[in-house]
């Protein structure tokens, strides 16, 4: 990726790493003008994110990188262009505070770092630059890939996690968040504790085989937004769902990676096969639309989602949760 000014004056080094400041290095500080083309960079750079992963809208930018505390990794190629050098990517990771389950669906509170963005230029994929940046960020962070979490990981994401790190074995979760076997054995690192069993402003129940009727029951008399576009229910504003069933998240990537014949991170591993054909069957344009108006509910509500996994047809690839939606109480 190039611009018309030298990477290597803002860019001293092979990967730098940015934060809130927006400087990299001791050439920028204090030299807003430096300060301005790194904005320009990291806003090219997470347009061109958001476009290979088919997103509505940015992720990254530079404005969201200073009001956020993340940590950016900015890989070059100091000798390209004439010895101005090019962009060649970025990984984005933060600090989350999850609500995950484990493998026996016990919910558990953690604040693992996560990946939340991850992007090499079209031309330069698939030749290295995106383990280099991220077992640089390893390092950096002294950490394990299992001990983190993955945002709504990509097919292409999958693929390599699965290739470089053997992480192919995942822990279904009701949020966009994957986590994969090997998470919850390391209660230290990944900041793991029990949620407690009960919550202040509403019960977390889990979806039993018993429930799932009822659930089937409330889906089809849904309260406006949730009922389905041509419903009536549409036009009538009423009181809050207690509670439905969704599937799983409509955007990017699917959250729950099928396990597969483990690659023992095979090299020749296709990602357009099973993985990938599993995570576009499990989209139904249904569910997207309901967990789409599920999340503009909580959104605009102001409401507090929260939701449970549970397979329902393990054999599909098809998965359902529980989701109770709260209004949030304010004081
Ligand atoms: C939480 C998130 O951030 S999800 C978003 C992840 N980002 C994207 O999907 C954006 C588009 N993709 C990319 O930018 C890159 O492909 C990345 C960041 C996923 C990987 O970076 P790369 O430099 O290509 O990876 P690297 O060369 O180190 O490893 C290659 C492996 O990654 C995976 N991979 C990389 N590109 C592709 C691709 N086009 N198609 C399928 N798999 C791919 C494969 O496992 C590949 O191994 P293979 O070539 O033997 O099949």
């Amino acid at each position: 990726m190039e611009f018309p000014f030298d990477i290597n004056q803002l860019f001293s080094e092979r990967i730098s790493v940015l934060d809130q400041t927006l400087v990299a290095g001791r050439k920028s500080a204090g030299r807003p003008d430096l300060q301005a083309h790194i904005a320009t960079v990291i806003d090219e750079l997470g347009r061109a994110s958001a476009k290979a992963q088919q997103l509505t809208a940015p992720i990254t930018s530079a404005s969201k990188l200073q009001t956020q505390k993340h940590q950016l990794y900015l890989l070059k190629d100091g000798e390209s262009s004439g010895g101005r050098g090019v962009v060649v990517g970025f990984l984005k990771v933060g600090y989350k505070k999850l609500f995950l389950l484990d493998r026996q669906g016990v919910h558990v509170e953690a604040e693992p770092l996560c990946v939340l963005d991850f992007y090499i230029a079209e031309n330069l994929q698939r030749n290295g630059y995106g383990l280099e940046l991220f077992n640089f960020m390893l390092q950096h962070k002294n950490l394990e890939p299992v001990l983190m979490a993955y945002d709504r990981p990509s097919p292409k994401f999958l693929s390599f996690l699965a290739k470089h790190y053997c992480l192919t074995q995942s822990v279904p979760q009701v949020n966009n968040f994957v986590v994969f076997e090997g998470f919850f054995l390391n209660r230290a690192a990944a900041q793991l504790r029990k949620v407690p069993p009960k919550k202040p402003d509403g019960e977390i129940k889990p979806y039993s085989l018993m429930e799932r009727e009822a659930v089937r029951q409330e889906q089809k008399s849904l309260p406006w937004p949730f009922a389905p576009p041509h419903s009536p229910q549409r036009s009538v504003a009423s009181q809050w769902s207690k509670s439905l069933s969704v599937g799983c998240s409509p955007s990017r990537a699917p959250p729950r990676v099928t396990p597969t014949s483990s690659p023992g991170c095979n090299r020749n591993q296709s990602p357009q096969s099973p993985l990938s054909d599993r995570c576009r069957a499990r989209r139904t344009s249904s569910q997207q639309g309901l967990v789409a108006r599920c999340n503009l509910y909580s959104r605009h509500m102001d409401t507090r989602a929260v939701g449970l996994l549970h397979r329902c047809s393990p054999g599909t690839g098809l998965s359902c949760f529980h989701l109770s939606l709260h209004p949030r109480r304010t004081a």
